[in-house]
C-alpha cells in the first residue's frame, strides 16, 4: 500500500513549488488542480452545469472563461458555494480513482488547496500544510496572478486561515525563504520517514 501524502496550505503559500519537487524525484502527484481544470472542459456534464448556472457571460462558446468566473466567485461567497457544490463531487470521485491508480507505490502525493476545507484528509495519511509569512504571501500572490490588493486579500479569505489549517497539519513545511530551503526540508521529511 502506497503511503498517501496530502499536499495543502493557502492560496500561493508555495504548493506547486513543493508539489514540483516530488515530481522531479519521481513520486507520483494526484493534481486536484489539474483534475478541476479537465473536468470544465467542452463536452463535460460540469461544463454544461456551469453554463445552466453561472450563465453565458463567464464562457466563450463552450469554454469557461476561468479568469470571469474566478472575478465572480472570490467576490461573492454564495457563488463559490454553489461552484464547489457543483465541482467538488466530480474533484473527488476523480482524485480518488487516481489514487487508487498507484496504491502500488511507496509514496502518492495528494496536491489540493481544499484537501482540508472539503475533508480530504479523509483520503490521506498525512497532511503536509506548506506555510508562509502572510505579507510575502500577499506579496507573491499579487505579482503571480497580476492582482490589485483588494482582490489577493479577497482570494485569500476565501479559504480557511493559515492558522485553521496549521492546526490540522501532521508535517509543516515554511516557504517563506529560498525555494532551496524549502526543498531541503521537503527532503529532510523524506529522509526522516524513509521514504526516499
Ligand atoms: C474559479 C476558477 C475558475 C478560477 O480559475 P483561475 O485560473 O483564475 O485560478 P486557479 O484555478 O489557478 O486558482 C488559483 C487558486 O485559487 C484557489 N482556489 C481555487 N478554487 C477555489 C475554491 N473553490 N475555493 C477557494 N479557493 C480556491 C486555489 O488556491 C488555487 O490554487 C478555478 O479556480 C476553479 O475552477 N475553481 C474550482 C475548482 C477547485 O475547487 N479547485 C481546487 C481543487 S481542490
Ligand atoms: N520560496 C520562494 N521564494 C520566492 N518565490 C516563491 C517561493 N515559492 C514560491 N514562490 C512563488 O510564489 C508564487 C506562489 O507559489 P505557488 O504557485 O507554488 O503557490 P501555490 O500554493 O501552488 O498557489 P495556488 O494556491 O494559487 O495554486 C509563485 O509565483 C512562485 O513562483
Amino acid at each position: 500500500m502506497a503511503e498517501i501524502l496530502g499536499l495543502t496550505g493557502s492560496i500561493a503559500s508555495g504548493k506547486s513549488t513543493v508539489s514540483s519537487f516530488f515530481k522531479k524525484m519521481g513520486y507520483p502527484v494526484v493534481d486536484a488542480d489539474l483534475v478541476a481544470r479537465k473536468l470544465v472542459l467542452p463536452g463535460m456534464p460540469v461544463n454544461h452545469k456551469l453554463k445552466s448556472v453561472f450563465g453565458s457571460a463567464v464562457f466563450e462558446g463552450s469554454t469557461l472563461n476561468r479568469k470571469k468566473l474566478g472575478q465572480l466567485v472570490f467576490s461573492d461567497p454564495q457563488k463559490l458555494t454553489l461552484l464547489n457544490q457543483i465541482m467538488q463531487p466530480a474533484i473527488r470521485t476523480e482524485i480518488t480513482r487516481q489514487l487508487r491508480k498507484y496504491q502500488d507505490e511507496k509514496l502518492v502525493v495528494l496536491d489540493a488547496a481544499l484537501l482540508l476545507e472539503q475533508g480530504y484528509q479523509k483520503l490521506v495519511d498525512k497532511v503536509m500544510v506548506v506555510s508562509i509569512l502572510p505579507e510575502l504571501q500577499v506579496q507573491r500572490l499579487m505579482a503571480r496572478d497580476r492582482l490589485p490588493l483588494k482582490e489577493a486579500k479577497q482570494r485569500i479569505s476565501s479559504q480557511w486561515s493559515q492558522e485553521k489549517k496549521l492546526q490540522l497539519a501532521d508535517i509543516v513545511i515554511d516557504n517563506s525563504s529560498s525555494v532551496e530551503e524549502t526543498q531541503h526540508q521537503v527532503l529532510k521529511w523524506l529522509d526522516n520517514s524513509k521514504l526516499r
